[in-house]
């Protein structure tokens, strides 16, 4: 049972000329009417609201004049003086409402007084217990990119973010990229991290992989560890990211906020929510080439995302119109794949059950991660090891997908894999072997509908720490010579194919769609890191089970 809140305060104020009894605890605001018949009217609105004080945005003084409202700056008195006005005290408290489909919204109630001290009083406690709440960023370093998506960035953040960072108290320091991995590179090695307590992108899945490449980069450089050691312990960043949705797919954000608005995020970032997320680090030969965080992808997806590029100027819809050639085209590609399943851990991709908001999946693998275990420092290479037999797949592919999350994104609201957890340390590897068109279709379709696009003959999906993927033609290490100059007559090859595809022959090699990046490499190691970064999210919330009926924003 909850235990009784220690009220901070308790007064009768008025809300819209009406008495309420508002009090504020440690925890809670809230405000109810006052009602002379005690008997219950199902026709009136609600009479009372409670707002979580780690919701509260900020607090504003305000001065009434007749019903009239005017903000507290210096002119005021100066009027209130001279014209000897009768002003009532008022204060707004701006608050996060959540609005359908995981929305949030900046709503704001206004209180009133004719006690000009008691008023103050209100406005102090307010803003003592929220400078209280120590994990609300005050200084914030925000990247925008300005090609992203729609090439909106600037002026979503303009006119919907910033005013809102502004409210709150956050100060920022804006920089608008003028070339690809323009944050990338000021992250790694320009920016003076320590003044800030977040960083925030403006843009896309591919904007947010260069933030996250920027601050895990900095971060091994600075604690002295190998970011091109497959085996190293990575160590975590401890700067948050936000994500501001400004991009083409916006998977990570969707995925970890559960809708791709600018406001929602903004807000989470303010409250100063907090979500650990899985990065992948993809190697090749020992050579470090990328970080994952959401979809590595070989065959259908690197395809689509490679013939995309060149349709940059459409925006978004390149994405559907690639994705219909490269369904069309339907190229299959041969390898080995060996993986390490994931033992030990809670859940599997199959389960019924969803990463949400404070998941417990999530905690009880996160607390399986070397750093965490027993107090003493186990290297992660024997924890691999630990982990189980490497098993092998070999085959002919048209897609080889690792989900590290859900990948949920408008296009397909459940995602690659539904039941993939952002923290748990693993990734969920996806293989759909050679079949025809029509049960290709079969397979996508099921993205988009609640049928299990695993449950197919020719898909297999296994939950794992770490995966390597050998292209048929490169399998030995001595052949690698050989390779290589293969390799290069096969790219030549593979775009005279990809230009004249009537001359029928296949490509021997795709590419990896890493995060909306292209790998040039086919052959890679792919490691699992839990919970390496941290987000300005809480995961997606269950709905309420009761819904505030007298909020036009949730009806
Ligand atoms: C027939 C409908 C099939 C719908 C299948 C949808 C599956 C979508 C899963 C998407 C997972 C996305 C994972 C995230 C990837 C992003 O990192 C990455 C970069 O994002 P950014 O541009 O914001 O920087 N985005 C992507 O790589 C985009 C992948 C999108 C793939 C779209 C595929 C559409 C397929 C359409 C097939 C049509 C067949 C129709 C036949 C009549
Ligand atoms: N100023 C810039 N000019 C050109 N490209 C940029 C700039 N800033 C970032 N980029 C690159 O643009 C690519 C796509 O960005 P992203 O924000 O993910 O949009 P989208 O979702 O439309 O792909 C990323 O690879 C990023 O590195
Ligand atoms: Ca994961």
């Amino acid at each position: 049972m909850e235990r009784p809140r220690r009220l901070l305060l308790l007064s009768e104020l008025r809300v819209r000329n009406a008495a309420h009894d508002v009090s504020l605890s440690r925890s809670l605001l809230t405000w109810k009417r006052r009602t002379s018949s005690p008997v219950y009217h199902p026709f009136r609105p609600s009479v009372y609201h409670s707002v979580s004080v780690s919701e509260i945005i900020s607090v504003r003084e305000e001065e009434e004049e007749y019903g009239s409202r005017r903000r507290d700056d210096g002119s005021w008195k100066k009027i209130k003086e001279r014209e000897g006005k009768d002003c009532r005290q008022t204060f707004t408290v701006l608050y996060v409402e959540r609005c359908r489909q995981h929305r949030w919204r900046c709503a704001e109630v206004t209180f009133s007084c004719s006690d000009e001290a008691l008023c103050q009083r209100w406005v102090s406690s307010i803003r003592e217990q929220l400078a209280a709440i120590t994990s609300r960023p005050k200084h914030l370093l925000v990247y925008i990119n300005p090609y992203g998506g729609k090439r909106q960035g600037k002026s979503i953040y303009e006119q919907k973010v910033s005013p809102l960072f502004a409210e709150a108290g956050i100060s920022t320091d804006v920089i608008v990229t003028e070339h690809a991995n323009h944050a990338r590179d000021h992250l790694r090695t320009g920016a003076e991290l320590k003044k800030f307590d977040g960083v925030v992108c403006v843009g896309g899945d591919g904007m947010f992989s260069e933030i996250v490449h920027g601050l895990i980069w900095r971060t091994q450089v600075d604690g002295s560890a190998d970011p091109n050691c497959p085996d190293e312990t990575l160590l975590p960043c401890s700067l948050r990211i936000g994500i501001i949705p400004a991009g083409s797919t916006d998977c990570i954000c969707f995925a970890t906020v559960g809708t791709n608005d600018p406001v929602t995020s903004a807000l989470h970032i303010i409250v100063g929510d907090s979500q650990p997320m899985d990065v992948c680090s993809v190697h090749h030969n020992n050579t470090f080439l990328r970080y994952s965080v959401s979809l590595l992808g070989y065959g259908f997806y690197g395809d689509v995302l490679t013939d995309s590029e060149r349709k940059r100027w459409m925006g978004p819809a390149r994405y559907d119109l690639s994705g219909l050639k490269m369904f069309l085209t339907h190229h299959y590609y041969e390898g080995t794949v060996s993986y390490l399943p994931a033992r030990g851990i809670v859940g599997t991709p199959r389960d019924a059950t969803r990463c949400r908001s404070g998941c417990v999946v999530c905690q009880h693998n996160g607390q399986l991660r070397p750093e965490t275990s027993d107090g003493y420092e186990m290297d992660d290479a024997s924890e691999s090891e630990s982990d189980g037999e490497w098993k092998t797949i070999r085959g002919k592919f048209l897609a080889i997908n690792a989900a590290s999350m859900s990948c949920a994104c408008p296009r397909s609201p459940k995602g690659l894999s539904p039941a993939a957890h952002l923290a748990d340390g693993t990734t969920d590897l996806i293989l759909v072997r050679k079949c025809s068109r029509f049960n290709f279709l079969r397979h996508l379709l099921r993205h988009t509908s609640k049928d299990d696009q695993f449950d197919l003959t020719f898909v297999e999906v296994h939950r794992v720490r770490r995966f390597r993927f050998t292209p048929r033609h490169c399998q030995s290490d001595s052949d690698l010579e050989l390779d290589l100059q293969e390799y290069g007559k096969r790219q030549i090859f593979s775009q005279i194919c990809r230009d004249h595809p009537a001359c029928g022959c296949a490509p021997a090699y795709s590419s990896w769609n890493c995060d909306g990046e292209i790998l040039t490499h086919a052959a890679i190691d792919v490691r699992a890191h839990c919970q390496l970064i941290k987000l300005f999210a809480r995961g997606i919330e269950e709905p309420a089970v009761f819904e505030d009926l007298t909020n036009p924003c949730a009806i």
